[in-house]
């Protein structure tokens, strides 16, 4: 690992020598083994020791414009030298295969690693072309016919004069897309599509990319055929000339501003005047429009929402990588940071020897592991859904697309919270833009609300949960991850806290629909529609559905924790235990009014259980550096002067400070202008 050339920073290097775990063989096992760990390091080594990826100033001191303009700049450069690298030694797993075929495993690959650590080292207000990888693409390659994929697929994947974006949510509606005004009338008389924006509230608004960088859009509007509406589509418009990139004719484009952060992605607006675009422009893979304007249903309408399904999946391990970047950062400076004696007349401790440090900070370590666990079997179960709908049968759809928001929805939120909490570890040294958590924060927090918005995907998981509650009422058969729907007994408190505390999260899930259910017939027998009574039954709804989305997590990492014990080394098993353990008990603990409504646990019960979190947190104390370094996130990832390898956390403060540019001159130009003439009363 290439680390600064500064000493290591003595208590960094007595918490190393004291661990008990290798941070190398974490390291071989978080990466997916030791080709890949040396192949991902090689990439980044590729990266950071290239001058040229070196930013010429910190991002802060940048404006918005220059910015944008660096990142492009920059994004095209890091396109090229990752053509160069494959080139020199493809076909590597992990790194796109831009130079080979595509398929969604290869957009998966490439996507992880635009927004995984390379990508957020290289590109901290997010990759500049992202929104073309991660929806322009999938959409073509789930949503084109065969003709239109042999047409547009492999020009868009090499970026042969096409730049992309998906263009879907407008200045009115974001969520209820059904509601989206764009139009799309068919012409039979010159076999085209005219596109309009009919009113301001139409305006596409939002989509990356689509200010100043895409040249064109898959753009969902709602198709008319002689009149009559057929829904949403997908239509693949050029919105920009490929030659002078100036906006075609009835094209009004632009960028819609600065934003909280990813103020790389360009998002931007996008109006439409009698643009129009040939028949075979409507991604045609479901529903089809013939020549004479005969509309063909597709075999499974819901394959439109399939891009959103392809990228919430994907974000459950975008988020954990950021609430890992932060829990990096802040458990090295913890380990250096030295505050407050404990004993009146002692040193000062590292801070993370007071436990309520601890407490902030091992859980979020412990959750970003856990939501790992989850991301992998998330991943595994689109591909397994995927493989079963091309072969016609959409049974999973259903668990998927439940599974896929609840996850989105509460992995996000968590993190985001996780994030905040994190850089307020950090004290006041946190708050500096040169500490990173703007960065981590700003694409974290975006998550929460792009591709569904946390509480309406928790509502629509909720819809699927009621329905299985029904079902289980009837006995019949439930998917996998409502099967503990099924099992209606008590808790009995065992001897094994995991266990019980998994059970018990469970037990509140599976009330908590059926009490939702219950407020929908209850509203229903008062007269309510059916809508309303889903509208009133509203909080219930999405509580359950987020509790749904911790019982899994709590069940998916205790499972897969028993897997791995099997395969690991025992001190590696056993740490990994303790996190597993950290998380259900944190997330029990942060649960316990719900807990004791639903379970009959005596205070006892949770007094043994908080001992037990509480005495975890003080074991796991000593590995803690070492396993956050088994991350492996290089310096350049971390991007922060509090959570380099080194721990040199003073010396780069200052360092950072000193590169200020109102530091470059002795006295600022507002003194002459301003200040002065203020004191002497002269304004
Ligand atoms: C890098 C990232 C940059 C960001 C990009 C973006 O943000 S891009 C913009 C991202 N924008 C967003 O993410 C917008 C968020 N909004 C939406 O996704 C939709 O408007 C909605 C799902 C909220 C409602 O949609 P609606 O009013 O059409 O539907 P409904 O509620 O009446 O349900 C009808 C049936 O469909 C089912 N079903 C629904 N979705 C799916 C699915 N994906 N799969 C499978 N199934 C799905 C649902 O369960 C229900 O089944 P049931 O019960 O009848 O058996
Ligand atoms: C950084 C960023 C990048 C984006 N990139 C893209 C992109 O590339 N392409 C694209 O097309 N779009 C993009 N979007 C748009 C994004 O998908 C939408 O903002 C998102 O789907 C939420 O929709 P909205 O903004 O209309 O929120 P709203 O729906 O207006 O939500 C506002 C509030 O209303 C509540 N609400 C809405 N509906 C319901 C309901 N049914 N039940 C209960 N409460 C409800 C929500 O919970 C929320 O509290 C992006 C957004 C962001 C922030």
């Amino acid at each position: 690992m290439e680390r600064v050339s500064m000493e290591v920073h003595a208590d960094l290097q007595r918490e190393r020598a004291a661990a008990t775990i290798s941070s190398e063989h974490f390291a071989e096992w978080w990466a997916g083994g030791r080709e890949r760990l040396e192949e991902r390091r090689a990439l980044e080594r590729y990266f950071f020791d290239d001058p040229e990826f070196n930013d010429p100033k910190h991002i802060s001191f940048m404006s918005y414009k220059e910015l944008y303009e660096h990142s492009v700049a920059k994004g095209t450069r890091f396109l090229a030298k990752l053509r160069e690298w494959q080139r020199l030694r493809a076909p590597v797993d992990g790194t796109g295969g831009l130079t080979g075929g595509l398929d969604i495993k290869t957009l998966h690959d490439f996507r992880l690693l635009i927004s995984g650590p390379l990508g957020t080292a290289l590109f901290q207000q997010s990759f500049p072309l992202r929104l073309h990888f991660a929806m322009f693409l999938p959409t073509l390659l789930n949503q084109g016919d065969e003709e239109q994929k042999k047409q547009w697929l492999e020009r868009a994947w090499h970026m042969d004069g096409i730049i992309g974006t998906y263009a879907q949510t407008e200045l009115g509606h974001g969520t209820f897309i059904r509601g989206l005004e764009t139009r799309a009338d068919y012409d039979a008389e010159h076999e085209e599509f005219v596109l309009n924006t009919p009113s301001l509230t139409a305006y596409k608004w939002w989509p990356g990319n689509m200010g100043q960088t895409a040249n064109m859009v898959v753009v969902l509007a709602q198709l008319y055929i002689k009149g009559k509406h057929y829904g949403l589509q997908p239509f693949l418009v050029r919105i920009r000339n490929e030659q002078t990139h100036e906006p075609e004719p009835g094209i009004d484009v632009g960028d819609i501003g600065a934003k909280l952060g990813a103020n790389a992605v360009n998002n931007g607006f996008l109006g439409f005047r009698n643009v129009r675009i040939p028949r075979d422009q409507m991604l045609m893979k479901n529903a089809k429009v013939l020549p004479d304007g005969t509309f063909v249903k597709g075999p499974e309408p819901l394959l439109l929402y399939g891009t959103m399904v392809f990228v919430r999946v994907l974000i459950v391990h975008d988020v954990m990588v950021g609430l890992l970047q932060a829990a990096t950062i802040a458990t090295r400076y913890a380990a250096v940071r030295r505050q407050s004696p404990i004993e009146p007349n002692a040193p000062e401790p590292q801070i993370l020897d007071h436990l309520t440090q601890q407490a902030k900070i091992f859980p979020q370590i412990a959750r970003g592991v856990c939501y790992r666990l989850a991301a992998d079997f998330l991943w595994q179960f689109y591909q397994r859904i995927m493989q079963q709908l091309e072969a016609g049968n959409r049974k999973g759809l259903p668990e998927l697309h439940a599974l896929s928001c609840c996850l989105k929805s509460v992995c996000t939120q968590e993190s985001n919270e996780g994030i905040d909490a994190l850089r307020k570890a950090c004290g006041g040294q946190g708050y500096l833009a040169s500490a990173n958590f703007d960065n981590i924060y700003g694409l974290a927090t975006a998550a929460y609300t792009y591709e569904g918005e946390y509480t309406v995907l928790l509502l629509q998981t909720a819809r699927f949960l009621v329905r299985q509650y029904e079902d289980s009422l009837k006995r019949k058969v439930l998917p996998d991850s409502i099967n503990y729907m099924r099992d209606t007994t008590r808790l009995r408190w065992t001897k094994n806290l995991l266990a019980n505390a998994v059970r018990a999260l469970e037990i509140v899930a599976a009330s908590k629909v059926r009490v939702a259910w219950e407020q929908i017939r209850l509203e229903r027998k008062r007269g309510q529609s059916a809508q309303q009574a889903a509208n009133l039954a509203g909080i219930q709804l999405s509580t359950a559905a987020a509790a749904h989305a911790r019982a899994f997590l709590a069940r998916n990492s205790l499972r897969e924790l028993k897997k791995l014990q099997r395969n690991l080394k025992p001190e590696l098993g056993g740490v990994l235990q303790q996190l597993v353990e950290i998380f259900v008990y944190d997330t029990f603990l942060r649960q316990l009014g719900d807990i004791l409504k639903w379970n009959h646990i005596a205070v006892v019960q949770v007094t043994q259980l908080e001992q037990r979190y509480e005495q975890l947190l003080r074991d796991f104390r000593p590995n803690a550096v070492a396993l956050v370094d088994g991350f492996d996130f290089h310096d350049r990832v971390l991007g922060s002067t509090l959570g380099c390898y080194d721990g040199r956390i003073y010396e780069r403060l200052m360092e950072e400070a000193r590169k200020n540019p109102l530091n470059e001159e002795p006295v600022n130009s507002s003194f002459r202008m301003h200040l002065q003439p203020l004191m002497r009363g002269k304004l």
